[in-house]
Parts: structure tokens; C-alpha cells; sequence
């Protein structure tokens, strides 16, 4: 019989393991406090927006016709309990704390609380939230104090992007487990039994060597960004071109080319907050001084938000006061709908609280970003946001932008003046339609 799994927390990452789970043959239920997304996800719709995921629902959600039928959603924990799962996947959210660099693990925590007297014996629990390193030694102490008999806790953290999140999923280019037991790795290598038969490595080790992988793989990322945003700093100081360099050190495969797009630095639900959290757990542990190299990561990352206002306060004669300003995106990278600590949305506010009129168009980031932002103008376009504009922000490089004709642009802005915070435009065909095409870390044309 094959497995039944559940899914605690139907977010960006639940939403997307629930339906992958059940694409790879288990029964599964997915359980959110959310109602409204709870309601959406029963219908087969994509609370947010993650290409191929609504596909991926349409095709096992139960009740839709032709589906396999094999994935429900509830809010009620005693369905949990009734389902009786033999894997129950923990995905969370793990904030920033209010005020502070620490995780909040309060929602791991009351997840846990919940799960723990409601699973059969037997059962295993694995957490995939991204949590400072002894979580899971902690939670293990809470399973044996509360869950029945012979239920065993595995870390298995989630590496996937967000718009890209169905394929990482289901074809990742690592899984790795934290376990304390040969019983947790043995079911975890037939959950993934898929993925590892087709070549994803299945990388097996203790709890807090998981747990740290994840956070390690996050600095990682987080540094190398940062690291081609100081480049950039340098070749504006000094005339080069960050892009030419990005390209040139990117041929030596000990560096790669991934990675290494300067423009207004990282934002999301996850690299800024897992960054800081990594600093305040290592200080904890009395391991500080090991991560203030972080400390720079994020500052030169900060550094970036200013400086795009900086180069528009510039655009627009030295003060944002009765100026308009389009700003070009709002997520925090294209193909996602997700705004959380989004480097535009941050700039835009920016200039917005300096008394500039600051006009926003995205083309799936509105409904989040009018949430989070309500004082900003939004336009249905990026034609109406432009028009009128004094000095046009490009802030999140979406397909859509590229394709945009600067010719027609040009003809309702104020001012042909455009700042491309992504180094993603044809500065070229730009300047031909008679722009003063800048970007970040780049000559001055
Ligand atoms: N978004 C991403 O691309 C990735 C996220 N992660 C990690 O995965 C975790 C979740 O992230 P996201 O999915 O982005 O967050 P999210 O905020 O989109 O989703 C979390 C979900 O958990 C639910 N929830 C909160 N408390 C609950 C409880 N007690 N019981 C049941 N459900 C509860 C929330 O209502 C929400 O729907 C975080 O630790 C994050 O760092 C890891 C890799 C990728
Ligand atoms: O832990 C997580 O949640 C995830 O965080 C990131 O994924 P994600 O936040 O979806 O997005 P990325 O593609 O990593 O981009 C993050 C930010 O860095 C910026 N970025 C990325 C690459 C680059 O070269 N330059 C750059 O500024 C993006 O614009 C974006 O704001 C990691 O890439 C995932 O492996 C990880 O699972």
C-alpha cells in the first residue's frame, strides 16, 4: 500500500510538496490554519502564483474530475488524526522575530504541539521549515515527551526556488536528511525513491549538520550576490563594467556564473532572514565571530536599496518633491508573486516616503504588494505606469519588461530617463528610442 503523507503548512513550500507528494503516487493531506487557502487549494487553485503548480493540483486535487483524487486539504487536526499518516512533512513558516535577527519558531513550535499527541505509533515526523541549528534536537525531546510510541523525527530542508519550485521539487539536485536512525532513512528513501532513481543525490547525516547545510547553502548564495554587488560599487568608482566582469571571472568553474547578477541585491521570504538568523544562532553558541563576514553580506546588500534611490534622487534634479517615478516591478524576483522583503517594493516606499509619486506596475505581485503597501499608486500596466513619469525604475527583471517597446514608452514619460536596477535591459535599444538608459555597476553611456 503505498504511503500516506501529510503536510503541515500549505504555503509557498507546503503547497508545493503536498501536490508533488501525491504526483509521486502517496495519499496526502495537506493541513494549513489558513481557511481561505485551505478553501483555494480544495478547489485546485494556486493561492499565490507558482507556474505549473495549478497543473499539478488539477490533476490529483480530489473532487476535481479526472484527477487521481489522491490529495485533500483540511484545517481540522482530527482529520489529521483519523487520515493516521505514516510520513508527516512539517513546512512552516520561520520568520524573522519582530524587532530582532533570531528566527520565530513559534509556528514550528505550535505545529509540533499539535502534531505530536495526534500521530499513530510508528509514525515519522520530518521537518523541512529552515530553523537554527539544535531545532530539531529540541523538537525530538518534545515527540518523545508527546507523541505515542516509537515515533521518530527526520530533518529534511528544502533547497527549491520559488518560480521554479514544481521542477526542484520533484527533481532536486540533492535531498538531504538529518536522522538519528536507520528507520527514518529507509522510509525517507521511499518517499523519494523517484527523484533518487533518477540521480539526485541522497545525502544522509545527523540533525544538526542538516539543519546547517541549509543555512550554510543560504550564506552561501546570499554572499555571492553580495560579493558581485561590491564589485559593482568598485567598477562604479572606478568605470568598469560589472557585467563584463560578472561574465569573465564566471568562465572559471571554480567561481561559476550563476549567481553573480549585480543590481538592487537579494530580497525574499528567505535569504535576508535565514542570513540573520544564522548570525544570532551562531552568537548563541558562542560561535559569532565565525559569521560576521554575514554581517557585510547583508549591509552591502542594504547598500544596494539606497543607492538605486540615490541614483533616482539624482534622475530627478536632487529631490523626489513633486516628481513622478514608475517603478517596474514589485515581487521580489519575476515568476513569483511573493513581495516579502522585496528590494523594489523597499525602494519604491523609499522614494515614497521622500515625497515622490511613486507609480508601481507588476504582472503577478499587485494584490500582495497594494497589502503590504496600501499608500503607493498601482497602474494596470507598465505603459500607465510610465506615463507621465519623470525617471522610470526597472526593480524586478520579469520577461515582460524586457519585451517592452521604449519607443512607445517614450511617448507618454515626462522624462526618457530609466534606471535598470537588474542589469536585465537592452540599455541599446533603449538608448536608440532616445533614453538615458544607467545601470548598476556599469558605465556611464
Ligand atoms: N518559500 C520558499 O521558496 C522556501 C521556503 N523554505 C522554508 O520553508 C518554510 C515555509 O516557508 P514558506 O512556504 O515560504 O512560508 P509560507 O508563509 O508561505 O507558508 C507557511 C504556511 O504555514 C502555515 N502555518 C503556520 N502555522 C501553522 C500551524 N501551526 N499549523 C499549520 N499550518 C501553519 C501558514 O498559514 C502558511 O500557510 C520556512 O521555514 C522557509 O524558510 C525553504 C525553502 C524554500
Ligand atoms: O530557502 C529558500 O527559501 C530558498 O531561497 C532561495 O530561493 P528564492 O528565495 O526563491 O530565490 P533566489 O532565486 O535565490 O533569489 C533570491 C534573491 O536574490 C536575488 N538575486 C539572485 C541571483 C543573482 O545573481 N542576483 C540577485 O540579486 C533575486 O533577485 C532575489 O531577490 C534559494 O535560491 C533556494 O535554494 C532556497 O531554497
Amino acid at each position: 500500500m503505498a504511503l500516506k503523507i501529510t503536510v503541515i503548512g500549505t504555503g509557498y513550500l507546503g503547497a508545493t510538496h503536498a501536490a508533488a507528494m501525491a504526483e509521486l503516487g502517496f495519499e496526502v493531506l495537506g493541513l494549513d490554519v489558513v481557511p481561505e487557502k485551505v478553501a483555494a487549494l480544495a478547489a485546485g487553485r494556486v493561492p499565490m502564483y507558482e507556474p505549473g503548480l495549478e497543473e499539478l493540483l488539477g490533476r490529483h486535487v480530489a473532487g476535481i474530475g479526472g484527477s487521481s483524487g489522491r490529495l485533500r486539504f483540511t484545517t481540522s487536526w482530527d482529520e489529521l488524526e483519523h487520515f493516521g499518516g505514516d510520513v508527516h512533512f512539517v513546512c512552516v513558516n520561520t520568520p524573522q522575530k519582530h524587532g530582532e535577527y533570531a528566527c520565530d519558531m513559534a509556528y514550528v513550535d505550535a505545529a509540533f504541539a499539535s502534531l505530536a499527541p495526534r500521530v499513530k505509533g510508528g509514525a515519522l515526523v520530518v521537518g523541512k521549515s529552515t530553523v537554527p541549528v539544535g531545532s530539531a534536537g529540541r523538537l525530538a525531546g518534545l515527540l518523545a515527551e508527546h507523541a505515542p510510541e516509537g515515533v521518530d523525527l527526520a530533518w529534511n530542508p528544502e533547497f527549491l526556488r520559488e518560480g521554479f519550485a514544481v521542477r526542484d521539487t520533484l527533481h532536486p539536485d540533492r535531498i538531504v536528511v538529518g536522522v538519528d536512525g536507520d528507520r527514518a532513512e529507509k522510509l525517507l528513501r521511499e518517499v523519494y525513491a523517484a527523484p533518487i532513481a533518477e540521480g539526485s543525490p541522497f545525502v544522509v547525516t545527523d540533525f544538526p549538520t542538516a539543519e546547517l547545510v541549509k543555512t550554510s547553502a543560504n550564506s552561501f548564495l546570499a554572499t555571492k550576490i553580495s560579493f558581485i554587488n561590491a564589485m559593482a560599487e568598485v567598477c562604479e568608482a572606478a568605470g568598469g563594467d560589472v557585467v563584463k566582469l560578472a561574465e569573465a571571472i564566471g568562465h572559471d568553474e571554480r567561481i561559476g556564473r550563476k549567481f553573480l547578477r549585480a543590481g538592487i541585491g537579494f530580497g525574499g521570504g528567505c535569504l535576508p532572514k535565514d542570513i540573520r538568523a544564522f548570525m544570532a544562532r551562531a552568537g548563541e553558541l558562542g560561535a559569532d565571530q565565525a559569521l560576521t563576514f554575514l554581517r557585510e553580506v547583508d549591509s552591502i546588500n542594504m547598500r544596494r536599496r539606497g543607492h538605486m534611490v540615490e541614483l533616482a534622487r539624482e534622475a530627478v534634479g536632487g529631490s523626489f518633491l513633486g516628481t513622478r517615478v514608475a517603478v517596474l516591478g514589485a515581487t521580489f524576483k519575476p515568476d513569483s508573486d511573493d513581495v516579502r522583503d522585496s528590494p523594489a517594493l523597499n525602494v519604491a516606499g523609499q522614494i515614497h516616503l521622500q515625497g515622490g509619486q511613486v507609480t508601481v506596475y507588476d504582472p503577478k505581485g499587485m494584490d500582495n504588494a497594494r497589502l503590504l503597501f496600501p499608500t503607493l499608486r498601482y497602474a494596470d500596466s507598465a505603459l500607465e505606469a510610465v506615463r507621465g513619469a519623470d525617471v522610470v525604475l526597472h526593480l524586478t527583471e520579469w520577461r515582460e519588461f524586457r519585451e517592452l517597446d521604449p519607443a512607445a514608452l517614450g511617448r507618454v514619460a515626462s522624462h526618457r530617463v530609466v534606471l535598470d536596477g537588474r542589469n536585465a535591459l537592452d540599455g541599446a535599444e533603449w538608448r536608440e528610442a532616445g533614453w538615458t538608459y544607467r545601470a548598476m555597476g556599469r558605465p556611464r553611456a
